[in-house]
């Protein structure tokens, strides 16, 4: 089975559009839950410009599905999550100014860094997953950092898609053999869609989980927020 993790920072980012409290994330968690999402997922970026550190601490409080919250491993960053202790930390290794992710880790240059964050993480009782290109040597590199799983970063098979999506899913296959011969749990996320998603969960083996936050929310201003995750729940089965 594979899980379907809503990302809310996109009801983050119209709320603060106001300043007021309009949409309320927290509630906004809450109904993602009840209209069948099984997990919720954050990604608080140091200019808090959708998530907030305060909205973290309040989801975890409500949040009864599995929590993941994503992130450059920050001391700030390390010091939420370790307060927090959600189900699941997602290290993403990406620029303060990014305007969204934008690669995946290279798990070989940054094999100590990464093998120390993971350590202190599993040690809370923390899962680990880290967001990689679909490469095996990077793959392999996730493998020896002791991670728990893996998040393939799927703008590239986004992207791909429409145009050959065979030729689109080949290195996120191949990456998703190689982290279950090294029996590294398999996440997805980013760009995915009510026409990419199907595809995606129908070819790669074992695929735990995907975070998926700006399709479904712009799908959700048309289709209802309850209609759209149910719709994305169909292309998981
Ligand atoms: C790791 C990943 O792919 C997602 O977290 C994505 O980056 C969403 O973040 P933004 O909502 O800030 O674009
Ligand atoms: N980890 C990916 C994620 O949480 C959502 O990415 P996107 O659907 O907003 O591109």
């Amino acid at each position: 089975m594979t899980k379907l993790s809503v990302n809310i920072n996109k009801i983050a980012t119209l709320r603060n559009a106001r300043g007021g409290d309009r949409p309320n994330v927290v509630q906004a968690a809450k109904d993602c839950e009840r209209f069948g999402a099984q997990g919720i997922t954050v990604h608080p970026r140091p200019d808090e410009r959708h998530i907030r550190y305060r909205d973290v601490y309040d989801l975890k409080e409500i949040v009864t599905t599995e929590f993941n919250i994503e992130g450059n491993p920050t001391p700030d960053f390390l010091k939420l999550v370790k307060d927090v202790r959600p189900e699941q930390v997602t290290l993403v290794p990406d620029a303060p100014d990014a305007i969204t992710s934008n690669a995946g880790w290279d798990t070989i240059k940054h094999k100590d860094f990464l093998t120390n964050v993971i350590g202190e993480l599993r040690e809370l009782g923390i899962r680990a997953s880290i967001f990689v290109d679909p490469v095996e040597e990077m793959v392999e590199g996730a493998a020896a950092v002791n991670t728990d799983r893996i998040e393939l970063y799927t703008e590239a098979y986004a992207s791909g898609y429409h145009k050959n999506r065979e030729e689109a899913i080949a290195p996120y296959l191949q990456a998703a053999l190689k982290a279950q011969e090294y029996n590294l749990g398999l996440n997805a996320g980013h760009d995915l869609d009510l026409d990419n998603l199907k595809y995606l969960h129908d070819t790669l083996p074992n695929l735990k989980e995907v975070s998926i936050g700006h399709a479904l929310i712009c799908d959700a201003l048309y289709l209802g927020l309850e209609n759209t995750i149910q719709l994305y729940l169909r292309q998981l089965k």
